[in-house]
């Protein structure tokens, strides 16, 4: 079997085959806590809270290491190399599907881990289509009119709760992008509380007994119902617009016409079902995880003034090269906010949208840890790539816990230097975020709006995290006072 050699470390992780183990000695299980008899270490996880358990371990137990709770086992992969076969692997040897069957209920039937892997990968397919530069280019022009409508409501000056208003503005924009503006117009408020209540019903709870019946699943399921019936009414009505068009393209610029157009390599097109489930999935994706990194973003650069002036310099130098202030929110002068980007990224760094990625082990598979040692994954066991600990790790990252957008920088480019799989709030590898680049642009959109038109200032604490939701957001109101500034010069 073929050896993966690591650019930084010694890491090695090697898919074990029948005959390589009948060659040699099998390396031992990963090293394991003791826990307390049957109940394992939940006792501590409840005590500590989940990072404070896998940071200990990390610490005690080295870069693999497995925890059990009950009977279940979770294997941890800490750090770029020794993460390469959670990442890389094949799905048939290390797969999503039977640790994500907990968001069926959210996500809906036709798509996602309710279908094979193989549809699956085409509906992935058709986002990519649907978030190409091309696409992009239209969706900045609808996101920036929506920004400006909203922002256009706030006062001279004044205090609000930036989270609330981020997060509604996130729907406005996704929605607009997904779905056209005229059913935009109908159906915001109603879509927007209906999401909210899926997010709300993804707790960490839910991903072992994701039909426990809590108030929170309860609202989830009636949530989705609801959110199938206003979708399909969609669905139908552009559809058969195109239909009474004469069939064809329709020439809309929205994501919904995008999936209704998609087809799979054998020629068939989506479903009714699909492209409800799909629409379902991306205004989620779209939303919870943009809407609290956008906040973050904002509690971030307002406890950290000189990012924050640099960041408004950054949208003085634009506008002044672009002599004018309403066009330079395009895709491609987006593209010129590296200041901003990188602010964007190192809040993605410290607040990646979940505690770990989880994958089941389909097929054993040795792994040799930081210390060189080598360990064997059982088949069986569930597999953990905590993002949060992987992000901060000090052998890739300068002082790992400040807040340094710098090290993004060309000069110091920390992750690149740490190697592919140094950077994982997007994922990476086989089953990397196709909505990286919307999402990018969403947010630098929002935020250099923000800077260009207003003075904020943090009045309440920097935001605790809200661990007990599978995708935490800021715990909590983000209160700021706001002043408009006067507009930026031409030159
Ligand atoms: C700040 C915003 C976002 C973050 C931090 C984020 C993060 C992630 C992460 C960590 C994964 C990997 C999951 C895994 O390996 O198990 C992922 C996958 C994915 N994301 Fe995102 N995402 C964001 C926005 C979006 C948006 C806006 C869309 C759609 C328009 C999207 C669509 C997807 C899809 C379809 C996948 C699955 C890819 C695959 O399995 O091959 N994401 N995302």
């Amino acid at each position: 079997k073929k050896i993966i050699t690591s650019r930084r470390s010694s890491a090695v992780v090697v898919p074990v085959s029948a005959a390589a183990k009948r060659k040699r000695k099998r390396p031992p299980h990963p090293p394991m806590s003791p826990g307390v008899p049957l109940l394992g270490d939940l006792p501590a996880l409840l005590i500590k809270g989940p990072l404070a358990l896998i940071r200990d371990h990390y610490t005690r137990l080295g870069s693999v290491f497995t925890v059990r709770v009950f009977h279940l086992k979770l294997t941890f992969l800490v750090g770029p190399d020794v993460a390469r076969h959670f990442y890389q692997g094949l799905d048939s040897e290390i797969s999503q599907d039977e640790v994500s069957q907990f968001t069926i209920p959210t996500f809906g039937p036709g798509v996602a881990f309710d279908v094979d892997y193989a549809t699956r990968y085409e509906q992935i397919r058709f986002f990519g289509d649907a978030t190409k530069p091309a696409k992009l280019r239209t969706y900045a022009t609808l996101m920036l009119g929506e920004v400006e409508s909203h922002l256009a409501r706030w006062g001279q000056s004044g205090t609000v709760d930036l989270k609330l208003e981020l997060e509604h503005l996130v729907t406005l924009v996704a929605t607009r992008c997904l779905f056209g503006a005229a059913v935009r117009e109908k159906m915001f408020s109603e879509v927007g509380v209906l999401v909210r209540q899926l997010n709300d019903g993804m707790r960490l709870v839910t991903t072992r007994f994701p039909h426990l019946p809590i108030p929170a699943h309860r609202r989830r399921d009636a949530a989705r119902a609801r959110l199938g019936e206003i979708f399909t009414d969609i669905v139908r009505s552009r559809i058969q617009q195109q239909q009474q068009q004469g069939g064809g393209t329709a020439a809309t610029d929205d994501m919904l016409q995008c999936l209704i157009d998609s087809r799979y390599k054998d020629g068939r097109g989506t479903t009714e079902t699909e492209v409800v489930g799909m629409l379902v999935s991306a205004l989620f994706a779209a939303q919870y995880t943009s809407s609290s990194a956008i906040t973050w973003t904002g509690a971030r650069l307002l406890t950290h003034t000189e990012h924050l002036r640099a960041a408004v310099e950054e949208q003085r130098r634009i506008v002044a090269r672009h002599g004018g202030h309403d066009d330079v929110s395009s895709y491609d002068v987006l593209q010129e906010m590296d200041t901003l980007h990188r602010c964007v990224k190192e809040t993605l760094r410290l607040h990646p949208p979940t505690l770990m990625l989880l994958r089941h082990a389909r097929r054993s598979f040795a792994v040799r840890a930081d210390d060189g040692r080598e360990y064997e994954v059982p088949k069986g066991h569930t597999v953990a790539s905590p993002l949060l600990l992987h992000n901060r790790l000090p052998h890739v990252y300068e002082e790992p816990d400040k807040f340094d957008p710098d090290r993004f920088a060309p000069r110091r480019a920390e992750d690149r230097a740490g190697g592919a799989l140094s950077y994982l709030s997007f994922g990476g590898g086989r089953h990397a975020c196709v909505g990286e680049a919307f999402a990018f642009m969403q947010i630098k959109l929002i935020w250099s709006h923000l800077l260009r038109n207003f003075e904020l200032e943090l009045v309440s604490p920097f935001p605790r995290t809200d661990w007990t939701m599978v995708m935490p957001g800021p715990l909590g109101k983000v209160m700021v006072t706001y002043k408009r500034r006067p507009r930026m010069k031409k030159n």
